[in-house]
């Protein structure tokens, strides 16, 4: 999947006549296929906005969007649905997983959705499964799994229909460090073995520390972009050196767990 957006802005209506706010200011941003880059940037910078225009669930108030050669901007709502359904794949913070249904219902659900086979689903399972370690929790509903183990399933939904895209917002946000390592082990793993383009908003440096790239908003606006070099735990404190020049008190400090 490449991506490319330009002078791409949101602006929110306000509550009262002329009120508004502009979430987004004129962003433009390449995403070439492979890449795994994250987004951070203080509290009501814009981060969930960008995916979620991204993620075609919110449409620009103006710019451009192309994704994977088409112009998603000028798509109607069925073929944004269409769209979304086949190409995308995205992991919440809260796993956003039915509790009616198991864990292998909630990952059959994109594949009932692009209507596979039932074959073809029962091996998609299977190597889903085992590829992010839950076969032993298939028939559980998500209230009786850990956090980790939800988050996981989570990832498998995402990833089952092999998304060109996954969008990622704040992942591991609601698990202990070391749910979060192996679940960061894993986007690793499938970004660098089936070249699967990822995009991840995180306001954790060492969540963040584990991409190729990260992207820094502010006010709508991108500050800075940084690259990883050759050690993760270098690419770690140049994140935290950014985040502190940018202002470190607006950020959501955590106990580091690098
Ligand atoms: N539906 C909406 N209507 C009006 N304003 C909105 C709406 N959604 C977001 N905003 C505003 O747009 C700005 C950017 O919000 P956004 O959620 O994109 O920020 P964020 O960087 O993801 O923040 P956080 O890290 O706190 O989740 C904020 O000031 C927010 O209040």
């Amino acid at each position: 999947m490449i991506l490319e957006a330009k002078n791409l802005s949101k602006i929110y209506g306000g509550s009262s006549p002329g009120a508004f706010y502009k979430a987004l200011d004129q962003f433009n941003l390449t995403i070439n296929e492979g890449e795994f880059v994250g987004i951070m940037g203080p509290s009501g910078s814009g981060k969930s906005t960008l995916l979620q225009i991204l993620g075609t669930i919110e449409t620009p108030s103006s710019g451009e969007l192309v994704m994977d050669g088409e112009n998603v901007v000028a798509m109607k709502q069925t073929q944004l649905a269409d769209f979304r359904r086949e190409k995308l794949g995205f992991i919440f913070q809260d796993f956003q997983l039915l509790d009616s249904l198991s864990i292998k219902e909630n990952m059959l659900v994109p594949l009932v959705l692009n209507k596979k086979s039932n074959q073809e689903m029962e091996e998609r399972v299977k190597q889903v499964a085992a590829y992010l370690g839950i076969e032993a929790i298939l028939s559980q509903r998500p209230y009786e799994v850990s956090g980790g183990q939800k988050q996981r399933a989570a990832a498998a939904r995402a990833l089952i229909h092999q998304p060109s895209l996954v969008l990622a917002d704040e992942p591991t946000g609601n698990l202990d460090s070391k749910s979060a390592k192996a679940l960061m082990e894993l986007l690793v793993d499938l970004n660098h073995q089936e070249q699967t383009t990822i995009l991840m908003v995180t306001h954790d440096p060492v969540t963040a520390s584990y991409c190729d790239r990260i992207l820094f908003i502010q006010d709508g606006r991108l500050l800075n972009e940084i690259y990883q070099g050759d050690r993760r735990a270098d690419f770690y404190d140049q994140i935290l050196l950014v985040q502190s020049s940018l202002g470190g008190e607006l950020y959501d400090t955590k106990i580091p767990r690098f």
